[in-house]
C-alpha cells in the first residue's frame, strides 16, 4: 500500500465507524426500495383488476408529481437534479416490474435520442432502435412499441421537419416532453483535420455545427445521413470520415475523440416528445400542444392567438409548416402552458375551434423535473 492511501490507526477507526453507518443506512436504504416495489406490484394488481386487457402501466403525470416531490424536500447535499435521478431509477424498475416498457427511437444505440430514452424512461425500459423518425411513429401506431420518443426542436437548429409532419398526420398522443444537453464532438482515426476527407453526421447536427467546420475543416466535404450514432458506425473503418457525435457514441463504436465541444452554440440542446397512444392526465404544471390551420381571412390568426392571451394563457411556441395539401397554405404548430382539461384552457380551444378550420391537440403533457 502507498503512504497515501495508508490509513493511520485513527483515521482506520473514524473510516470504520462512517463505514458502519453507510452500511446500517443501506440496509434501510435497501428495505424501503423494496417496500416500494411492493407497492408498485399492488398498483399493478389494481389496475389490472378484471381482467383489463389495455390498462396503462406508464403514468407520465405521476411519475412528473414524484420527481417533483423528491426535489422540493432535498435539503441534502446533493443537487436536486441529482436526487431526482436517483429516483428516476427506482421508478423506471418499479414500473418495469409492472410491465417491462419499450420505446422507439431513431437509433442506432449511443444517438441522442438513445439518451434522451434513458433520461425519461430510466435504465430500465427496453430501448428499440429505429432508422427514421417516421419509424418511431410507426413503431408506436401499430404497437411495436409501447412509447417512442422524438426530437422536436433544436435551441440552434429550430424545428425538425420530419417529427413536424409526421405530428400532423398519426394518431398518437404527446404524453412527455423532456430537454438534452447536446454536446457535439468530432470522431475519428485521423491524427489530425488535413487527414479528414468527410465528415458526416445528421442534418442537423451538421447544422449546429456549421460555423466550426467552417473555421476549422474548411476541405472537409459535408454529408449528411439519418443519425449521428449511424455517422459513428461509417466512420469507424475509414480515417478519411469523421462523424460528428456525442462521447457516448465514441464509446460504443470505439472511436477516438479528436474534438470536444464543437458546437457552434455553448448553450446546443434539444427538445424532445414522447408519444404515446394514451392521453395524459394533468400533473398539475402542464404543456398542451395543438397543430392548426386558421381561415384564409384578415385576422384569422389574431382571433385564434387572442383566444389564448385574453385567458392569460403563456405560448411558448409557434412555427408554421407548409400543410403539404395545398400550395402556399400553412399549419401552425402552437405549445401553450396549461392542460387541455384546465378550465381556461378547455374553454379557450373552444373560442379557436370557432376560428379555425382545423384544430387538433396533439397532447397535454407533465413540464418535465428533470
Ligand atoms: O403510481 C402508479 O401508477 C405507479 O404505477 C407507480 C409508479 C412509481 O413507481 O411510483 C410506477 C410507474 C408509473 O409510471 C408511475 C408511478
Amino acid at each position: 500500500m502507498s503512504e497515501e492511501t495508508s490509513p493511520s490507526a485513527i483515521e482506520q477507526a473514524q473510516l470504520t465507524e462512517i463505514r458502519n453507518q453507510i452500511d446500517a443506512i443501506d440496509q434501510q436504504i435497501q428495505a424501503l426500495i423494496g417496500q416500494r416495489a411492493a407497492c408498485a406490484q399492488k398498483v399493478a394488481d389494481i389496475k389490472t383488476q378484471g381482467g383489463k386487457v389495455e390498462a396503462v402501466f406508464y403514468r407520465p403525470e405521476r411519475e412528473a408529481q414524484v420527481l417533483r416531490a423528491v426535489k422540493e424536500r432535498n435539503t441534502s447535499i446533493l443537487p436536486d437534479k441529482e436526487m431526482a435521478k436517483l429516483f428516476r431509477e427506482i421508478m423506471s424498475t418499479c414500473l418495469a416490474l409492472e410491465q417491462p416498457i419499450s420505446v422507439a427511437y431513431l437509433g442506432p444505440e449511443g444517438s441522442y435520442s438513445h439518451s434522451s430514452v434513458i433520461k425519461q424512461f430510466g435504465t430500465s425500459a427496453h430501448p428499440i432502435a429505429v432508422s427514421s423518425i417516421e419509424a418511431v411513429f410507426a413503431a408506436v401506431q401499430n404497437g411495436d412499441a409501447n412509447y417512442g420518443i422524438v426530437p422536436v426542436e433544436n435551441s440552434t437548429e429550430g424545428e425538425v421537419k420530419s417529427t413536424q409532419d409526421e405530428l400532423l398526420k398519426c394518431d398518437l398522443q404527446v404524453s412527455g416532453e423532456l430537454e438534452l444537453a447536446v454536446d457535439h464532438c468530432l470522431l475519428t482515426h485521423a491524427q489530425g483535420g488535413e487527414q479528414i476527407k468527410k465528415v458526416l453526421a445528421h442534418q442537423q447536427a451538421l447544422g449546429q455545427c456549421r460555423q466550426w467546420l467552417k473555421n476549422n475543416l474548411p476541405m472537409a466535404q459535408l454529408e449528411a445521413v439519418s443519425s449521428n450514432a449511424a455517422a459513428a458506425k461509417m466512420a469507424q473503418n475509414d480515417s478519411s470520415l469523421a462523424a460528428i457525435a456525442s462521447e457516448q457514441a465514441a464509446d460504443l463504436y470505439q472511436l477516438p475523440i479528436l474534438e470536444y465541444h464543437i458546437s457552434d452554440s455553448k448553450e446546443n440542446s434539444t427538445r424532445f416528445w414522447v408519444l404515446g397512444r394514451e392521453a395524459v392526465a394533468p400533473s398539475g404544471e402542464d404543456k398542451t400542444a395543438l397543430v392548426l390551420s386558421i381561415k384564409n381571412q384578415a385576422g384569422a390568426l389574431l382571433d385564434t392567438l387572442q383566444a389564448f392571451a385574453a385567458r392569460g394563457l403563456n405560448m411558448t411556441r409557434i412555427i408554421s409548416r407548409p400543410s403539404k395539401s395545398k400550395n402556399w397554405d400553412y399549419v401552425f404548430f402552437i405549445d401553450v402552458l396549461g392542460h387541455q382539461d384546465d378550465e381556461d384552457l378547455a374553454k379557450a380551444l373552444d373560442d379557436v375551434r370557432q376560428h379555425a378550420q382545423f384544430l387538433k391537440v396533439l397532447g397535454s403533457f407533465p413540464i418535465s423535473p428533470l
